[in-house]
Order: structure tokens, then C-alpha cells, then sequence
């Protein structure tokens, strides 16, 4: 597990743009290696801005778009195409301005009926074939991660977390049980002290399966819980650790506390 790396910015546009580039240079790098590259996505305002500078940059043509495999942090339970739902926000920003692999995007479920329980196991499913099928061989992912229990998931080369004001990373919540669980990799999230309520979210031993983990964060309301994170204290954000790096991407509203 890897110490928390601060880098700060002087505001949210340059963070925005500087996270963009480091999110393209972290796709060639992955796929220099032979390797289709793994990201998980979040939501959430800055991700959004984020998505939208990938999108608009020139750079971006040095990715093949076809082996990156896409994965969510969570997901806001709603039906398919709710504008509110994180895979909406990533498609309008980022995926559908490149030519991805629809077989590599892979949402969490929308609300069909079938109630969040039943979209978080069939998540965790898929997190756990794709690490069945993942290999080192040329042209595919990682190797795989199998967990202790059914948290089997693949390696991801960049997951990438908003903070709330709360602390809370992807929708893990301060206080809520799912902060516990480890023995799968995605569960069902109700009451969210976010809106929507009902959600779906990785767990922890998930999240600490990347080589980079990300913490993307702008805004002096997240100063609180950045400070919170960066010394230890109890909240969910001072959790999540990278295999290899963990960024604390930050602008410096953000960053306030740390002086
Ligand atoms: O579904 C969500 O809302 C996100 O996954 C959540 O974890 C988000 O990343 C943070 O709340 C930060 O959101 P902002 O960047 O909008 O403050």
C-alpha cells in the first residue's frame, strides 16, 4: 500500500485540466505495456469536468479507445438514462465523443425493478469474470485480484474517487455498514445522506485493488474532510490506498487545512 502523494493546484480549472492529462498519460502508459487499461470512474461535479477536458483534448487520439475497459466506483441508483445516473454523466462527457468497445464499458445496473441488491450482485459478477478472463498475456488486462471471499475483481490501472463533504468515497458513507463489509466487491447503498437515496457502490478491499488510486477533489467545503483524510482521521476517504501510488489531486481550496 502506498503513502498518500499530495499535489496541489491553484484552482479548480487547472486542476481539472492537469488530472485530465495525467488521466490520458496514465492510459498510453497502461497500453505501452501490452495491456488493456482498467479505469473505474466516479461521479460527481469535478469528475464530470474531468471527463469533458479528456474529451476535448488532442492528446487524446494517443489512447485506443478500444482497450480501455471501463468500471464504475458506484452509481446512483436510478432508471437507465436518468441524467443524475454516472454512467449518463460519463457518456455525455467522455464516452461517447471516443471510439470505446461497448463490450469494455461496463455501468453498474439501472433501476429496472429488480431492487439494488440484485444490481450490486450482478456487478459483482462481472467484476469477478473479468478477472477469471483477465491475464497477463498481450492484449488483454491485468492479472487478476481474486479476494478472499466473492470481491474477485481485475487490477485497475486508475480508479478515480470524489470526496464528499462528509468524507465519504464513492458511496461509502460515514457510518453506514457498507464501510465494513469484505466479502464482496459491490453492495447496495439506501438512506444516502446524498441523493439519490438508493445506491450501488464498491467496497473497500475493491477500491485498494488499484495501482493508482485518485482522490479528485476542489472546493473549500471539501477542506474539512481532506484534512480529515490526510491525518488519519475516521473518515472513508482516509481508507481507499493505491497498489503502487495514491494521488491526492487537489485545488487549493481543497487543500486549505493541510497549510
Ligand atoms: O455518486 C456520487 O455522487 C459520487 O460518486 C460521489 O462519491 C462524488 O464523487 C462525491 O460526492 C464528490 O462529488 P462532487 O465532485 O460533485 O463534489
Amino acid at each position: 500500500m502506498s503513502e498518500p502523494l499530495v499535489l496541489r493546484h491553484p484552482d479548480a480549472d487547472a486542476l481539472v485540466h492537469a488530472v485530465a492529462a495525467r488521466f490520458i498519460t496514465a492510459l498510453v502508459d497502461a497500453q505501452s505495456n501490452d495491456r488493456v487499461a482498467q479505469v473505474v470512474l466516479t461521479g460527481g461535479r469535478v469528475a464530470a469536468r474531468v471527463y469533458a477536458a479528456v474529451a476535448e483534448s488532442p492528446a487524446r487520439l494517443a489512447i485506443d479507445w478500444r482497450r480501455v475497459e471501463f468500471w464504475w466506483g458506484d452509481e446512483r441508483f436510478l432508471p437507465d438514462g436518468d441524467p443524475d445516473r454516472n454512467e449518463t454523466q460519463a457518456r455525455d462527457a467522455l464516452l461517447s465523443h471516443v471510439d470505446v468497445d461497448p463490450a469494455r464499458v461496463h455501468p453498474m445496473a439501472p433501476d429496472t425493478g429488480q431492487g439494488a441488491e440484485a444490481a450490486a450482485a450482478a456487478y459483482a459478477k462481472e467484476l469477478a469474470a473479468a478477472a477469471s478472463t483477465s491475464t497477463s498475456t498481450a492484449g488483454t488486462s491485468t492479472s487478476a485480484a481474486a479476494g478472499a471471499g466473492g470481491d474477485a475483481s481485475p487490477v485497475f490501472d486508475v480508479l478515480m474517487l470524489g470526496v464528499g463533504p462528509d468524507g465519504h468515497v464513492a458511496s461509502l458513507f460515514p457510518g453506514y455498514p457498507q464501510l465494513a463489509v469484505t466479502d464482496a466487491s459491490a453492495v447496495a447503498v439506501h438512506d444516502s445522506p446524498k441523493p439519490p437515496p438508493t445506491r450501488v457502490s464498491l467496497t473497500l478491499p475493491v477500491l485498494d485493488r488499484a495501482r493508482e488510486v485518485w482522490f479528485v477533489v476542489s472546493g473549500e467545503d471539501k477542506a474539512e474532510a481532506v484534512g480529515k483524510a490526510l491525518t488519519g482521521g475516521d473518515v472513508p476517504a482516509a481508507r481507499p490506498k493505491g497498489q503502487e501510488r495514491t494521488l491526492w489531486l487537489l485545488d487549493e481550496s481543497a487543500a486549505q487545512q493541510l497549510g
